[in-house]
Order: structure tokens, then sequence, then C-alpha cells
């Protein structure tokens, strides 16, 4: 049943101080290096770091640092030079229903309506047709858009195609969901409402989320932890505890505490 999939807020904080034990998402000594013009270009330099169960990391670095690489080598997209993957302890070897992916420009399926697209996932079509349903139903009304079933993604906007890729992927039951800047395409007032949102469906679910994205705030809003990469090649120079509550809503940017966290990531972004 996908209700007992998902955790009550207080199941899961409980379960989040007990968390460090195996890692969820562990990336071991990887270095990938490209072919460009006849020479090596080391594009990410050993990269080694776990994601524990329920966790929420955010990742920022400059424009062309890795980020991108790194995520599809998580993905199984593209293949690492040397180093590994693993997602629950198991060897990645290529892309997998165990991780879930939300990409900035919305990959949804034009020709299905939103129901269509969220019941689209591998472990979802094996389900027989009642339980479907029901999971369908049940995240339509998790991200709102019970009213949009029967809708077609070009009738949406941004944030609402947006919230239906994220639904897809939860949808799937992933062990980690892997999101490359989902936010980035949107203005101002709808990104800071889907940031509310996520965190929202987060606390709900607390399902392992990596995401990348160029925006500290919104990093430092939504994650536990940032990792800050550098350039040149690509390395996690740094990882920022982010020590605020878990209860946290737009106001919160405002503080002097969120502030000061903010200053830090970005001056470590700066020295990079
Ligand atoms: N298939 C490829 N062949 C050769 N070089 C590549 C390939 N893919 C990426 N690169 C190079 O690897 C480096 C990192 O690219 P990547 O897209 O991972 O960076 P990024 O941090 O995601 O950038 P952005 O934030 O702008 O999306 C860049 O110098 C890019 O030119």
């Amino acid at each position: 049943m996908v209700q007992s999939s998902l955790k009550t807020p207080t199941q899961a904080s409980s379960q989040f101080h007990h968390q460090k034990k195996k890692p969820k998402l562990e990336v071991c000594n990887l270095n990938k290096n490209f072919n460009q013009q006849h020479k090596q270009l080391a594009v990410l330099k050993n990269i080694n770091f776990q994601l524990y169960e329920s966790e929420f990391v955010c990742v920022v670095g400059a424009s062309g640092c890795g980020k991108s690489t790194l995520i599809n080598i998580i993905a199984g997209l593209i293949q690492p030079t040397s180093g590994e993957v693993k997602v629950d302890g198991g060897i990645v070897l290529g892309p997998g229903s165990d991780r879930g992916m939300v990409f900035q420009n919305y990959t949804l399926y034009p020709w299905l309506t939103v129901a269509g697209n969220i019941g689209f996932g591998s472990r979802l079509r094996s389900l027989c047709a009642k339980q479907r349903k029901e999971r369908i139903a049940y995240f339509l009304e998790v991200v709102g858009l019970t009213r949009f079933a029967k809708a077609y993604p070009q009738q949406l906007s941004g944030g609402m195609k947006q919230r239906v890729a994220i639904a897809r992927a939860l949808a799937n039951e992933p062990d980690v969901l892997l999101m490359d800047e989902p936010f980035g395409a949107l203005d101002a007032q709808t990104k800071e409402q889907m940031q509310q949102f996520l965190l929202n469906l987060w606390q709900q679910t607390h399902t392992t989320i990596w995401m990348i994205t160029h925006d500290v705030e919104e990093a430092v809003f939504l994650s536990q932890r940032v990792f800050v990469m550098s350039s040149n090649p690509g390395e996690i120079k740094q990882e920022i505890a982010i020590d605020l509550p878990q209860d946290r809503d737009v106001e919160m940017k405002l503080t002097p505490e969120f502030t000061a966290i903010k200053r830090k990531v970005m001056h470590c972004l700066r020295d990079c």
C-alpha cells in the first residue's frame, strides 16, 4: 500500500535521528575524464560522499564544474572513468528504478495525461490495475493536482508541470530522488512556492534527495547538508551542515541564522 510506505513527520524524524548507519547512496573514489580536442579533460576528481536515508542534500558549484556529469553518473546514464556509485550497497551499472530523476526542463510525456504521466514508472506499471489507480490518485492528491488528472502537460503552468514530474518520480518509490535544478526555469514567485512545496513533501515522505541547484538560498532552505563543488577538476571542496530547525517556511530566509549560513556557503563558493 502506498500509505504504509510514507512516514508521518514524527516517524520520519525519529528515523532521521538514527540514520547514520548504512548509506542509501554512496559515491566512492569517483573520477571522470572526457576527451576534448584530443586531450583528456579531468572533469570530476576523487568524489567521495555518502547520503543517508531520509537526508536532503543540495550541491552547489560554478557553471561547468561537473554537477550534471556527476548526477548523470549517479543516474547510470554515463560511466565514470574510475570509482563507483552504490545504492543500498549495490553497485550502479546503468539506469534503474531505484533512482528517480527530475530535470530542469520538464520531461513529461506530452501525449499522456497528468495521471498517465504519474503512472508511467516501471515499478508502478508492474502493479495490478487497482493498486496502480490507487497510487496515482494518492500522488495526485499529494501534489494537489487531483482536478487536473485528465489534463495534458501543455495545459499546465511550469510549476504544475514540475509537480507532476516530482509526483511521477515519487510514485515509483525510488530509493533516492535525484534532482537537477528542478526549479531553474521557474519565475521567482513560483520557485519560492515550489521550494515550500518540496520541503513539505519531503517532510511527509522523507524520501532521500540529492539535488543540484545554482541558488544558494534554495540550497540552504531545503537541505541538511550542502556540498560546495570547485571547478577544473570538479571536486567536493566543502560540506556545510545546515544547522537550522527542520520545520521551515519562507520567513526563515529573513532570519540572522539563515543569512549567516547563506553567507558561509557563498564565501565558500567564491573561494573555490
Ligand atoms: N560528453 C562530453 N564530452 C566532453 N566534455 C564534456 C561532456 N560533457 C560535459 N563535458 C565537459 O565537462 C565539464 C562539466 O560539464 P557539466 O555539464 O557537468 O557542468 P555543470 O556543473 O553541470 O554546468 P552547468 O551548471 O552549467 O550545467 C564542462 O567543461 C563540459 O564542457
